[in-house]
């Protein structure tokens, strides 16, 4: 594969004090995986599994008291290769924007909102393009009639604007250096179905005419199923199953994907889903070896000894469960 990002053996752990003790929160633990170039990425998980933390660790936004115990993230940006915890804070910015980009949730964090949507476009992106600046709002211009936004709306405010487009207007800031790899987190969560489908269809089209990568973080399978072409599954701070989104869907092979999977609504089926048993652990004292067996229809004696290795079932899919693996470790 053509990767974009490689992440090795990644452990990003928070300190935090409880029950009166120090202890470390394992929100990210010993995660592997690969994201190639033109790939959108999903990562799903409920609440909690640690999908912020690894944007977060990925992208090497990281602050006390989450801190990188072990492992590495390589970017192969340009034809370079770097290093996200091998490099200067000031070489880790600069690729921000131009060459690494977010698009978070919440809009308005993005878009000033007392300052017409222009500036922002200027705040961000004026410097790297170096150009002047009736040739950069030509560029802004092209870019958001080519994602289908009209350029007048440069000159609204945020609250002007609907939340699904401004949602599309902070994609367009976002991609407006076409950057190589993008972050998406949750981005499409505040908003309603018809317009949820506009901004996925917004983000399939950057990934098809300008090539970039995403990692693209939710809890809704609903929205994998329509934007991702590979799925990495976390629970309690680690990735138990990667698949192709089809392949996943099809014939989901980890317990705790099954159970994803059989929870989506069907059209035309009325019944009442499946639900699981207990709760996701406390990330600060997780149980012994597999962290879903607590609550695993499928459990065996092992599983609550030791941590089942993320194990090739086919060339293109992962999945670190005993009962699917058998007992090698
Ligand atoms: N500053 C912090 N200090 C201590 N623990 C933290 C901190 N921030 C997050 N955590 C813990 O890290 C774990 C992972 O949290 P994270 O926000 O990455 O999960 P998530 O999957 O993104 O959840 P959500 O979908 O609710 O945002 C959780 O157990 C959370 O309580």
């Amino acid at each position: 594969m053509d990767a974009v990002v490689e992440v090795k053996n990644l452990k990003a752990y928070y300190k935090a004090f409880l029950y009166g003790v120090d202890r470390e929160v394992r929100a990210v633990d010993d995660i592997s995986l690969t994201i190639g170039r033109g790939e959108i990425y999903g990562v799903a998980g409920e609440s909690s599994s640690g999908k912020t933390t690894l944007i977060k660790t990925i992208a090497g936004a990281i602050r006390p008291p989450l801190r990188v115990v072990e492992g590495s993230v390589t970017f192969h940006f340009n034809g370079g290769t770097q290093d996200i915890y091998g490099m200067t804070a000031e070489a880790r910015a600069a690729l921000r924007w131009r060459h690494l980009s977010y698009i978070m949730q919440g809009s308005m964090n993005v878009l000033n909102p007392v300052r017409r949507i222009r500036h922002s476009f200027t705040d961000f992106a004026f410097r790297h393009m170096k150009v002047d600046r009736s040739a950069f709002f030509e560029r802004v211009a092209s870019h958001l009639q080519r994602l289908k936004l009209d350029p007048q709306l440069l000159d609204a405010y945020p609250h002007e604007l609907s939340g699904g487009m401004r949602q599309r207007m902070t994609i367009a800031l976002a991609t407006i250096l076409t950057p190589e790899f993008i972050i998406a987190d949750e981005p499409t969560t505040a908003l309603d179905v018809i317009v949820q489908r506009d901004v996925l269809t917004m983000i399939r089209e950057i990934q098809r005419d300008m090539g970039s990568s995403f990692l693209f973080v939710t809890h809704d399978m609903g929205v994998h199923a329509a934007v991702s072409d590979r799925i990495g599954i976390v629970y309690a701070g680690r990735l138990v199953e990667e698949a192709p989104t089809r392949k996943l869907f099809h014939l989901p092979l980890h317990p705790y994907t099954q159970h994803l999977v059989a929870s989506l609504p069907r059209i035309g089926d009325a019944s009442s889903r499946p639900s699981l048993e207990g709760r996701p652990p406390n990330l600060a004292m997780p149980p012994e070896g597999c962290r879903f067996h607590p609550r695993c229809p499928k459990r065996m004696d092992i599983c609550s000894r030791e941590v089942p290795p993320m194990v090739n079932v086919e060339p293109d899919r992962r999945v670190a469960c005993f009962a699917v693996t058998g007992e090698r470790i």
